[in-house]
């Protein structure tokens, strides 16, 4: 069975169809690339895969027991909330839907302070976020989405707004994540992209396969942006 199997997933805001007919199929170890223009409808299909939205027509199914890790969009972060790299981590292992006097166990902190020596940051613990830099706070939110032990880790645009260097150690990163972890990536980097990704999916409204194997036209994909 697929990781994800996605069928012709069909999707709208009111009157507006943002995916058309979508198939995608997800399978363990793979690294997907998926890009497309600004509106495209990538991170539609993203929340399709969370089941924040529901599909008009067509379906998502996730192989049972798959746990999902989520770096979400820098900007929907808020980066000058009062709180340190240890806590933001910590943050990830809270159970959903949180209980009331909820504390965090021993485990929990074990697990923030392994992900943190796994990545390199235990000298970032206790900085305030707000001290930190955008790539190492891309290495923060990723460390949140990874201390729950994720089968797949979905990425939405994680090295937006980061310089060269910045970006080419993120994607080393999940290169290396990728050893152990099934990843989706959405971004608009598309010459990096094709360095580390296996599979390029291209949405836009409808999606396309690529296997990045093939001699794929990439100048043909920028033409999209
Ligand atoms: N809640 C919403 N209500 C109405 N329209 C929406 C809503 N969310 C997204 N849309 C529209 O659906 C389309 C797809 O949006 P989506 O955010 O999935 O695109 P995207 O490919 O992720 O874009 P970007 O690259 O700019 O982040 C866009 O035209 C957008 O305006």
């Amino acid at each position: 069975m697929s990781l994800i199997d996605i069928r012709d997933l069909t999707i709208y805001y009111k009157s507006y169809c943002a995916l058309d007919h979508v198939n995608l199929r997800i399978e363990s170890g793979d690294f997907v690339g998926i890009v497309g223009p600004n509106g495209s409808g990538k991170t539609t299909l993203v929340k399709s895969i969370f089941g924040y939205i529901q599909p008009h027509e067509g379906s998502v199914t996730v192989k049972p027991n798959t746990v999902i890790g989520y770096v979400p969009q820098f900007s929907t972060f808020n980066p000058h909330f009062p709180i340190n790299v240890f806590e933001v981590v910590l943050n990830g292992t809270l159970p959903s839907p949180i209980r009331y006097f909820y504390h965090y166990t021993e485990k929990n902190k074990a697990d923030v302070k392994a992900i943190l020596n796994q990545l390199k940051i235990t000298h970032l613990t206790k900085k305030p976020i707000n001290q930190l830099s955008g790539g190492q706070l891309q290495k923060v939110l990723i460390a949140r989405a990874l201390v729950t032990h994720p089968d797949l880790l979905i990425l939405d645009e994680p090295t937006a707004s980061l310089d060269v260097d910045a970006k080419e150690d993120i994607y080393r990163l999940l290169a290396k994540l990728n050893k152990e972890m099934t990843i989706l990536l959405v971004s608009h980097d598309i010459s990096m992209m094709k360095h580390y990704v296996k599979t390029f999916a291209c949405v836009n409204q409808s999606l396309h396969i690529h296997d990045n194997n093939d001699q794929l036209d990439f100048a043909h994909f920028e033409d999209l942006y």
